[in-house]
């Protein structure tokens, strides 16, 4: 039996979620892939829970009682006084910080699984400093929910552009809270504020959902799919079409912008009102290889189109390829939500389990 030792940063609506599904999961891993999951170390930003033998399934009670302050040497410590071995740090926060001790972790034995995108989008010599270190060291990094939450982009688009296959095009709806947000606020007659704050509890935005709203979360995934086909792009070069006016963005804090979220409900009225008749609002995002663009945008489909049609917190990827010609491979299902995202986390774990020797 492979035994594999999780250190989780993060255990907000993802995190949570996946102790819990990893839990639950051990024994079918242990008896159909030989892999014997343990949670050493649990954390959020400022506390931590440390237990040798892994934590158990009355982990919310024990962190309330026993978790401690920590930095990151206290975590090294641990994992090398306890004898740790296939270690898979996991970063399921958003943090803009966090992402800095990537490369520490990896020095320091590793391996690396991310829900968080903001790693894989910074400057083009950061990623590439990245996986020179996992070489290097011989470590994976995996990061399928960056893209589509649990739905399988990033593997897809591996796995064609590996095969030698041309891809050209990549068009959908990349975010699940604006796709939860527009088929909701299309379809009824509530508030645009009020149709947000319920994607908000349902766990679909981001923990500032400004990230959405703003289009940075679908430009991130945008550049995430296009350094997957080596186009070396970076973030600012993504064309983005803001959905928020620049008083409630910029110097505005996380909190006053969800007190003042009503004031989004005439903007979105407006372009609701403005559409032609059987059309609806879709936030798209466009990969053209040929010319390298990448641009997100608030569009007026027909209802009765693939992206017309998707429902609830739904992503739809056409993946437009030299073989697949005119008729593009389509990729569809929830792109945001904690039990979803969670599950392609632990696929994540599991897959890069069995690189481990
Ligand atoms: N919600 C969804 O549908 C999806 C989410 N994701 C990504 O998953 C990540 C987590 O999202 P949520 O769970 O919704 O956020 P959340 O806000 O519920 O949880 C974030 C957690 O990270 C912790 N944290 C923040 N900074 C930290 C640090 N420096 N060190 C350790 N812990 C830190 C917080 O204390 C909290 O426990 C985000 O990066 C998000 O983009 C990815 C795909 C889908
Ligand atoms: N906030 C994101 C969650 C997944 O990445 C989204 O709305 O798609």
């Amino acid at each position: 039996m492979k035994k594999v030792n999780i250190i989780l940063f993060g255990i907000g609506n993802v995190g949570s979620t996946l102790i819990n599904q990893l839990l639950s999961a051990k024994e079918q891993w242990e008896k159909n892939s030989g892999i014997s999951v343990s949670i050493p170390v649990i954390a959020n930003s400022t506390k931590a829970l440390f237990n040798a033998e892994g934590i158990s399934k009355n982990w919310q009670k024990d962190f309330e009682k026993s978790a401690e302050n920590y930095n990151l040497e206290d975590i090294l410590d641990f994992t090398k006084a306890n004898d740790l071995e296939h270690l898979i740090a996991i970063d399921a926060t958003a943090s803009k910080e966090f992402v800095e001790i990537y490369i520490r972790l990896i020095q320091n034995g590793f391996n690396l699984v991310a829900a968080n995108k903001v790693a894989n989008t910074l400057s083009s010599d950061f990623y590439k400093e990245i996986r020179k270190e996992l070489d290097y060291h011989g470590k994976h990094f995996f990061y399928e929910t960056n893209v589509g939450a649990g739905l399988p982009i990033v593997q897809t688009i591996q796995g064609l552009y590996q095969s030698g296959e041309k891809v050209t095009k990549i068009r959908g709806v990349f975010s699940g809270s604006l796709s939860f947000i527009f088929n909701t606020f299309s379809e009824n007659k509530e508030n645009f504020s009020d149709v947000l704050e319920k994607a908000g509890k349902l766990g679909y935005t981001e923990p500032d959902a400004r990230e959405d709203l703003s289009g940075n979360d679908v430009g991130r995934k945008l550049l995430i799919l296009a350094r997957e086909l080596e186009l070396n792009k970076e973030f600012q070069e993504v064309k983005i079409q803001s959905l928020i006016p620049e008083k409630l963005n910029g110097k505005t804090s996380a909190e006053e912008f969800q007190k003042r979220i009503g004031e989004l409900d005439e903007i979105f009225t407006k372009h609701k009102t403005e559409q032609e008749q059987g059309n609806v609002l879709r936030y798209i995002g466009e990969i053209e290889v040929a010319s390298a663009s990448l641009e997100a945008k608030l569009i007026s489909e027909p209802k009765n189109t693939a992206l017309g049609q998707i429902k609830g917190a739904d992503n739809i990827f056409e993946i437009y390829t030299e073989s697949y010609g005119d008729q593009p491979l389509v990729i569809q299902g929830a792109g945001a939500g904690a039990a979803v995202t969670a599950r392609g986390i632990a696929g994540d774990v599991l897959k890069l389990s069995q690189r481990l020797n």
